[in-house]
Order: structure tokens, then C-alpha cells, then sequence
């Protein structure tokens, strides 16, 4: 798939993972929605790419995911702003073990609204379209820190490829596939690490764990991503990003896709 002229929306997208995939769409000739719930830092990176890349490529719109107003308002102001809607990236996300009824309805809720949503638009469209979900390595191998956080990833998984096979059975032309890093460097990295409710030996040993396998970069999380939005072959795959193993497919057991797809 060439990006260029292609519309794009990222949520969580004004620092971290959700920024380095808007660049790396920008730099590949897409225009871009950015939505966060973080309006100084969304108005502030909006101005910085204006620099490079022009005013009219991007939009930001202040959107907190868990509200369903102010999603579908997003999703219809970036389809009205650039006519049409080709890939999405549900990607906000936190990691609050306290407040574990937000992080399900940011990590989870919000995910599955947003495909929702995209999907309502592309199917309408003759060229369909692509979602990105990000999850985690810890929707495929527990994280012990975080019981709800793994919970809410593993939930990610599993939408994300129950849809991809509904999305080929209904002939919707829309792909979805999971994005699954392992630890990269970024703010919710930070804060997990600095959360002081969150000590102990389990805490000591994924830190442990997480210098040995050393953080993974945001630009080779947004390579691996960048792979799977233009990648058509690929509906339903869930890609794992690990800083030694690099990218690679994750392998089930059992493939939904090839039992119930009819022939
Ligand atoms: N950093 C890491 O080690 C890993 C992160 N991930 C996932 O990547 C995604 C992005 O995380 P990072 O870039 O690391 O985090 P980050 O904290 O640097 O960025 C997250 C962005 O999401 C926004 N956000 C948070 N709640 C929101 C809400 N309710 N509505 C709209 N925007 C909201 C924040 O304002 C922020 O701009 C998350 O889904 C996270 O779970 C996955 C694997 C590893
Ligand atoms: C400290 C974690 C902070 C944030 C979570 C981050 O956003 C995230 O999603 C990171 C996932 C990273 C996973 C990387 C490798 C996982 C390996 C697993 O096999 C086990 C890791 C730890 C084992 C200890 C345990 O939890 O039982």
C-alpha cells in the first residue's frame, strides 16, 4: 500500500509511540489526525510538524478515548476534514494498577470504539482500509506487575483478530491487525518504573528483566508498524517487536482465519 494521499488517525498520539507513528506516516506522504486527551502537547507537536511538513497535513483534535462523544466526533471531523479515512491506530493506552477500572476503559474500551468506528467509515469506502491496534507483549506473555494492564492487551489480542476474521468473512475490505512491543523507551515506561505503590520483588525483577532486554526505541516500534499498514497480505496477523529478536509474526495455535474463512 502507497501512502502517499492516504488519510490516517492516531489516537494517544502527541508524545511516545503514538507520535513516532504520525511521523513516520507523515514522512511516507499520509495526512494525519492526531487525537489525545493531552491539548498542550497535541497543539504544541501539531506546530512542529506544521514546520516540516505543512499545515494542511495534519489536524489535532483534543479527544479523550473512553468518552463516546468525543470519539465519534473525531472520527467524523477527520473524515470531513480530509474527505475519506484509511488507517487508523488505536493506540492510546496507560498503565495505572490502582485505577484499574481506567485502564480497562482506556486500554480496552477505547480500542474496541475506535475499531468500531473505523470500520463503520471504511467498509463504505471502495478501497476499505487498515487498523493498527497497539497492544503489547504483554498481551501474550503475563507481565505479573500488572495483572489489568495484561488483561487489558490480551483483550486486545483477541478483538483484534476476531474482527480481522469477521472483516474477510463479510468481504468489508478492511484489515486489522495488533502491534505487540516489548519495553520502549517512553513516558509510560517512566512512570510505571517511578510508581512508588508499585515496589517489591516483582517489581526488582521486571526491571531486571527489562535492563537485560534493554528498551526498545520509538523509530523501531514506528518501522514495524509502518510494515504491518502496508503490508495487504497480512489481515489478522499479530506482530511481536522485541529490541533483540526485532519484528517478527506471532505463530497461534489456532488460526481462526483459516477455519471459519469460507474458501
Ligand atoms: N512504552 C512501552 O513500554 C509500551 C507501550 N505499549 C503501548 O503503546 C501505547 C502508547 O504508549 P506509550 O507511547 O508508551 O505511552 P505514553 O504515555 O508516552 O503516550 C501515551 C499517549 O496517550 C495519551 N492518552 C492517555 N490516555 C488517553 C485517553 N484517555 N484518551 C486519549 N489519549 C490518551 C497520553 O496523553 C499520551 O500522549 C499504549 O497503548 C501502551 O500500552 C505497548 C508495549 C510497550
Ligand atoms: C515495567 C513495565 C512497564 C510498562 C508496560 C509496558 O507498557 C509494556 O507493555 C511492556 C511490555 C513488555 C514486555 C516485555 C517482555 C516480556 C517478557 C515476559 O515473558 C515476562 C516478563 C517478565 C516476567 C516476570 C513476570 O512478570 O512474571
Amino acid at each position: 500500500m502507497d501512502l502517499n494521499g492516504k488519510v490516517a488517525l492516531v489516537t494517544g498520539s502527541a508524545q511516545g509511540l503514538g507520535r513516532a507513528f504520525v511521523e513516520i506516516l507523515l514522512k511516507n506522504g499520509a495526512k494525519v489526525s492526531l487525537l489525545d486527551v493531552n491539548v498542550p502537547k497535541g497543539e504544541e507537536l501539531k506546530a512542529v510538524f506544521d514546520q516540516t511538513y505543512g499545515p494542511e497535513q495534519t489536524i489535532f483534535i483534543p479527544c479523550d478515548v473512553t468518552s463516546e462523544v468525543q470519539l465519534k466526533d473525531a472520527f467524523h471531523k477527520t473524515k470531513e476534514k480530509f474527505g475519506k479515512l484509511d488507517i487508523v491506530c488505536n493506540n492510546a493506552g496507560i498503565a495505572n494498577e490502582q485505577d484499574w477500572e481506567k485502564t480497562i476503559t482506556v486500554n480496552l474500551n477505547g480500542v474496541i470504539r475506535g475499531t468500531y468506528l473505523a470500520m463503520e467509515i471504511m467498509k463504505q469506502q471502495k478501497e476499505g482500509g487498515v487498523i493498527v491496534n497497539t497492544a503489547s507483549v504483554a498481551g501474550l506473555e503475563p507481565l505479573t506487575l500488572m495483572p489489568v494492564y495484561t488483561a487489558t492487551k490480551h483483550g486486545i489480542i483477541g478483538f483484534t483478530r476476531a474482527m480481522a476474521t469477521a472483516s474477510t468473512i463479510c468481504k468489508s475490505g478492511v484489515r486489522l491487525n495488533a502491534l505487540c512491543p516489548a519495553f520502549v523507551q517512553t513516558n509510560l515506561l517512566d512512570s510505571v518504573i517511578d510508581d512508588d505503590q508499585l515496589a517489591g520483588v516483582v517489581k526488582t525483577m521486571t526491571i531486571d528483566i527489562m535492563k537485560r532486554i534493554g528498551p526498545l526505541n520509538v523509530s523501531e516500534v514506528a518501522e514495524a508498524f509502518l510494515q504491518l499498514v502496508t503490508d495487504e497480505s497480512k489481515n489478522g496477523a499479530i506482530m511481536k517487536i522485541e529490541k533483540q529478536g526485532g519484528a517478527n509474526y506471532v505463530q497461534f495455535q489456532f488460526n481462526t482465519e483459516l477455519k471459519t474463512a469460507p474458501k
